[in-house]
């Protein structure tokens, strides 16, 4: 099917009096590629680039399930991987695009309940987004979704972009025979359909490595991200430089060179009249052995890499954890001004989480642990006690640390039991509440991460016992036996 370009002069004319010549371009230039022979999906994630590299936003294309319940990233631009399977989004409480069937945006994600994932999106630095539903066959199928990093009052410009962005991709569904409807399947697709290091087409095999090492850490980047100008003949543009990625975490672009003696002085001079250019560009020029110092920044390195033998990719990084537990000893030091809490850590899984809570929190306290085990019941597994703590509680505030809250049913046990001593408070402090798996219904007080439905290791949680002195949380390769 052919689109004749007149069919959006109108779309166009808009973006182009109305803002930059960007947004004028990623419209045209996805309108064009609605042109070429190429497949739906290779036409769809350069719809999503451009709308990316235009927007300055990450950009994701979301579809309905068949079911008409389940929103799912299809193709996206610039989302770290832990966001894109971060967990099951609702479609009817989502940010409303699809189910009002117009454009919505969320300038402070974090205060806005219509969002799912509250800290998943802290983690991505997410702090606004704009979504536009994609309509075929005169259905909502999904929606165009842009992620900024700052807090953003959207411009008309930028929802008159949202909307041609979703229009374009709405035909770029038309290629499709007319019996089907698009409706994601990315829970039946292989993880190759995913966008990963594994399906980008990248130039050189040192840039495939790398964006596997930093997906491994679960590091955010964007493939050749943008165009910098180095030399113009009046207004033309005569000489580019494109780095190969930027690492949003990092503020960073960075450019890796293979040992050829010759690239590595050409790319060089660039970098040289880049940094002369744009000083406010923080940019590296990267050999191999270089990488390990730059993951080292993020609390992984070489060492953690060969503990880490078996793990499919991390899920926090041992430098997302410290910020968080940080933040969390920051809110239980004001909460206990003055009372002395007592913090009880539940055996073993807690050891690294309260070591690091307690040397953070600044204000006097006590410790005390307890160790429980499980056994078969005559119809349900059980909890028991098999050491107890040894202060006296009754009167005091206590405050329960564990590293997980999975069903609920440990906590549930604990708490009961802790009742029954008569506290003058009680909390419950843990690192991961994994809401979605849970049986009993608790009130927590202080959690660090939402987890999605994915078992964990590492930082104190084992697997058969290994894996607890990892200093990040991962996922392991191995199916975790129930
Ligand atoms: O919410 P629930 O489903 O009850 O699960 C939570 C429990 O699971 C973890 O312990 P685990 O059994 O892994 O033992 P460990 O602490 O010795 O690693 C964690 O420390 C909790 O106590
Ligand atoms: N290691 C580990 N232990 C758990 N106990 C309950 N959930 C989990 C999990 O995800 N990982």
């Amino acid at each position: 099917m052919t689109y004749p370009i007149c069919h959006f002069t109108i779309a166009l004319r808009e973006c182009a009096l109305n803002k930059e010549r960007a947004f004028y371009k990623a419209v045209s230039r996805s309108i064009h590629s609605l042109n070429t022979p190429a497949e739906l999906k290779a036409k769809l994630e350069g719809i999503i680039r451009l709308a990316a590299r235009a927007s300055h936003c990450a950009v994701s294309l979301l579809l309905i399930d068949a079911a008409g319940q389940k929103l799912s990233h299809n193709i996206s631009f610039g989302l770290p991987q832990f966001y894109i399977h971060k967990g099951v989004l609702s479609a009817a409480d989502s940010i409303g695009e699809t189910v009002n069937i117009q454009t919505t945006a969320i300038t402070d994600v974090q205060n806005d309940h219509r969002i799912q994932f509250p800290q998943m999106a802290l983690k991505a630095g997410f702090s606004s987004i704009l979504g536009s539903p994609v309509i075929y066959q005169e259905k909502v199928i999904g929606s165009i979704r842009f992620y900024c990093k700052d807090f953003y009052e959207f411009s008309q410009q930028d929802i008159t972009f949202a909307e041609n962005m979703a229009r374009i991709i709405s035909l770029a569904f038309c290629t499709l025979p007319t019996t089907t409807t698009p409706v994601d399947n990315t829970a039946s697709m292989p993880a190759s359909n995913l966008k990963t290091a594994q399906n980008i087409t990248f130039a050189h095999q040192s840039e495939t490595e790398f964006a596997r090492l930093l997906d491994f850490y679960n590091i955010e980047w964007i493939y050749e991200p943008r165009s910098f100008p180095l030399d113009w003949e009046g207004e033309l543009v005569t000489e580019m430089f494109t780095p190969d990625f930027y690492l949003p975490g990092l503020d960073m672009y960075i450019e890796l060179t293979t040992l050829k003696q010759s690239l590595v002085t050409t790319k060089n001079h660039k970098l040289k009249m880049l940094r002369e250019l744009y000083p406010d560009i923080k940019i590296s020029l990267l050999y191999k052995n270089d990488y390990a110092r730059l993951l080292s920044k993020y609390g992984c390195g070489p060492l953690a890499q060969t503990r880490a033998h078996g793990i499919d990719r991390v899920l926090y990084t041992a430098g997302d954890i410290a910020e968080r537990v940080a933040s969390l000893a920051r809110q239980i030091s004001d909460d206990y001004p003055d009372n002395r809490p007592i913090l009880i850590g539940v055996q073993r899984g807690f050891i690294c989480f309260m070591a690091d809570l307690i040397r953070q929190i600044a204000i006097p306290l006590d410790i005390d642990f307890m160790t429980i085990s499980y056994y078969s019941g005559s119809n349900a597994s059980m909890v028991r006690i098999t050491k107890d703590m040894d202060l006296e509680v009754a009167g005091r505030d206590v405050l329960l640390v564990e590293d997980i809250v999975d069903t609920g049913i440990t906590l549930n046990y604990l708490l009961n039991h802790l009742r029954s001593k008569n506290p003058a408070s009680l909390k419950v402090c843990t690192l991961l509440d994994r809401k979605v798996r849970r049986l009993i219904d608790i009130n927590i007080d202080y959690v660090g991460f939402e987890l999605p439905d994915e078992f964990v290791v590492g930082y104190g949680l084992d697997y058969h016992e290994e894996y607890r002195n990892l200093p990040f949380i991962g996922i392991p390769g191995i199916k975790q036996n129930p």
